[in-house]
């Protein structure tokens, strides 16, 4: 076993990407679909509106027979029918004729514009028309909203409420999807409790198991929280043994440094191989990657902030991946609000909060939970840099929107 003997973030990465998570497709009703992550492109069957459609309640005409209508030349059309919206019309159109159409009501044959009722006088079975109508007035002409053979939406595009409104419109009722990759998380530690139980004294409530769960269901996967581990070696056992049977990947938060109760990786070893213990970034130095029956799995620092940030580097990339989604996190530039210091030597990944383009640093430690609630994301300082300046472009990995 590795045992806390650092490596680089690069060969750590090297190893997360070499775990392959058979996980493949699965088809959905699109009822379910939200939230879960295409897994081809989709384009439209059909066109949208199907037919040519009327926008407004009205009459559907033929615009030559208005072309010479004025306030002098009032035009006279005969209304031979009504068509409402869901039939099917049964007539055409002859010159001088007109119907009665309501909004969303299919065009007869012939027609090609509607004038609403507020803009002619209907007298007996006609009406009177003032001023000329054009073609495509007061009409949605087949396929304008969207065309037949459009993509809807692309492989690895995840499902919001617009791509479902837009998969109904076009009449798709079964959607192709990534299986959702299944993520057991177990926390750590004797002094944590789950919220709805009371603080006793030297206890503080479980951050890591809610924040990974979540950021795993958010992220398209199925984060499902074993709970805590006590700091002994049976209790953190029997959880990730569970762990590797209900899911893909298993990760631990705490313990996972050498302290005296620090288990996580003599249990992962005897269960399974220590790939990695060690990293050398900050936060993050204890981490540590392994594997067991040829599932990864990761324990993560037990602080908070150090917890996400390293979830963010190793873990949301595997899943991404796993996802169809490219394994890359995203990424924005911004301005450093103010001077800041590192340890030469130390590769750090500092919180920072995004204000207008400006990266404004968190420097609460990472022991804090608001120090990543507060974050949009974090920059990295190289160990090469002692100090970033103010107003430098900086890189911003964002702990969200992935
Ligand atoms: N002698 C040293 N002590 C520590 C060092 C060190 O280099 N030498 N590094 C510190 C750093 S940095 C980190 S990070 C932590 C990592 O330790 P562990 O991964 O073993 O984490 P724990 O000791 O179990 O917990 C640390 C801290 O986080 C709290 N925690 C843990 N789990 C949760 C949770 N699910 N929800 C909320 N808070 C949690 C825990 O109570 C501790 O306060 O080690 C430092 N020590
Ligand atoms: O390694 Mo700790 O993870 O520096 O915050």
């Amino acid at each position: 076993m590795a045992f806390l003997k650092v490596v680089p973030l690069e060969r750590a990465l090297e190893i997360v990407n070499s775990f392959t998570l058979p996980l493949g497709t699965e088809e959905v009703k699109l009822s379910e679909a939200l939230g879960r992550i295409v897994a081809e492109d989709i384009y439209s069957p059909i066109d949208i509106p199907p037919f040519d459609r009327a926008t407004v309640d009205g009459y559907a005409v033929r615009a030559e027979d208005t072309f010479m209508a004025s306030e002098a030349n009032p035009i006279k059309l005969k209304v031979v029918g009504e068509i409402h919206a869901g039939e099917e019309p049964k007539l055409e159109l002859k010159k001088g004729e007109t119907v009665y159409i309501s909004t969303g009501a299919m065009l007869p044959k012939n027609a090609d514009a509607v004038i609403q009722f507020e803009d002619v006088e209907r007298v007996g079975d006609e009406i009177i028309i003032y001023k000329p109508a054009y073609p495509g007035l007061g009409v949605m002409k087949k396929g304008v909203d969207i065309s037949k053979g459009r993509l809807l939406v692309r492989k690895g595009e995840r499902l919001g409420f617009k791509q479902t409104a837009l998969l109904s419109a076009v009449g798709v009722e079964r959607v192709r999807v990534f299986r959702k990759p299944k993520v057991a998380i177990i926390s750590t530690g004797n002094e944590i409790v789950l919220p709805g139980s009371e603080l006793k004294p030297g206890q503080i409530y479980d951050i890591n198991g809610r924040a990974l769960s979540d950021a795993v269901n958010e992220l398209g996967g199925e984060g499902i929280f074993l709970g805590i581990a006590r700091d002994d070696r049976e209790s953190l056992k029997e959880l990730i043994e569970e762990g590797v049977r209900v899911a893909d990947i298993v990760v631990i938060s705490g313990g996972a440094s050498g302290g005296m109760r620090d288990l996580t990786a003599s249990v992962i070893e005897e269960l399974g191989e220590v790939k990695v213990h060690g990293i050398a970034i900050q936060p993050g130095k204890p981490t540590i990657i392994g594997e067991i029956n040829g599932k990864p799995v990761f324990g993560l620092p037990g602080y908070p902030t150090s917890c996400l940030t390293n979830f963010t580097l190793l873990v949301v990339p595997l899943l991404l991946r796993a996802l169809g989604r490219e394994g890359k996190v995203r990424k924005v530039k911004a301005r450093l609000k103010h001077k800041i210091f590192s340890v030469k030597g130390r590769r750090q990944f500092l919180p920072v909060k995004l204000e207008g383009g400006v990266a404004v640093p968190i420097l609460k430690g990472s022991g804090a939970v608001t120090s990543f609630i507060d974050a949009d994301g974090f920059i990295e300082i190289p160990e090469t840099v002692e100090s970033v300046d103010e107003g430098e472009e900086v890189e911003v990995t964002l702990f969200e929107g992935w």
